[in-house]
């Protein structure tokens, strides 16, 4: 319907029967860096959620790369999680195996059959976030910011035009930080992935400057573009 890889008209976010975030008019186009940020508990998390179909989208309406979210159902909701990557603050590596096997993992997970091409985008996601030679490195032998950056390889596995991240740097000392950032504004830049990045970081957002929503007071307010 719309050329944006996220349009929301007039959304009511609840988490159970409260709501949340009320007449939610968003959009975000192709290629875009977007801030989410916004006092704890004021609900980033549950809109990133409504936007990967975790929440269901009840009220208002909602497209996401291309997928109705009115219209997600179990059987479709594999499908949009295909077109986008979600990156976690707290996302946890399978202990029991190496770099190569958990990517390996969610490749299959999410439908891949085929060992050659499956070891040719392992190889590719890996050089993208700059970790070729940590393949066959067990999760311990990694830092938390190799972690971090496995996590954004596993969130580019399936090419998506969109990643949404929910505070990927929040358990990071500032250089760490810094390398996240950086890998996430070239990933924008260069392959024309759009980002939405819900955090508190204010160093993070004044060094390198986007786009800002903020939610508060049960509303999204998506017009302040904080300087740099
Ligand atoms: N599964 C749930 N069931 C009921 N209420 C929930 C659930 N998850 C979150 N909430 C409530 O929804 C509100 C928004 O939470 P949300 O996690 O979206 O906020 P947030 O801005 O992401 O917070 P933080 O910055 O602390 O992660 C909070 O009042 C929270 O208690």
């Amino acid at each position: 319907m719309s050329q944006s890889i996220i349009e929301l008209k007039g959304v009511n976010i609840y988490q159970s029967s409260t709501l949340i975030l009320g007449d939610v008019n968003i959009s975000v186009d192709k290629g875009e860096f977007v801030y989410l940020v916004g006092k704890t508990g004021t609900g980033k998390s549950s809109l990133l959620k409504t936007l990967y179909g975790d929440l269901e989208l009840t009220q208002g309406e909602g497209w996401v790369v291309g997928h109705n979210l009115r219209e997600l159902t179990w059987k479709t909701i594999p499908f949009l999680r295909r077109n986008l990557g979600v990156v976690f603050q707290d996302f946890q590596l399978l202990t029991d195996r190496n770099v190569n096997e958990n990517l390996k993992f969610v490749l299959r997970a999410t439908g891949w059959k085929d060992e050659k091409l499956m070891d040719d985008k392992i190889a590719d996601v890996l050089d993208k976030v700059n970790l070729s030679t940590k393949g066959f490195k067990m999760p311990f032998e990694l830092s938390g910011g190799e972690q971090q950056r496995i996590d954004v390889a596993r969130a580019l596995l399936n090419s998506p035009k969109l990643i949404l991240a929910d505070e990927p740097t929040g358990n990071l000392d500032p250089e760490t930080s810094d390398e996240i950032m950086q890998l996430l504004f070239h990933i924008c830049r260069d392959f024309g992935t759009s980002i939405v990045m819900a955090t508190h970081d204010y160093v993070v957002i004044n060094k390198y400057p986007a786009r800002t929503i903020k939610t508060e007071n049960g509303k999204v307010w998506d017009n302040a573009t904080v300087a740099s």
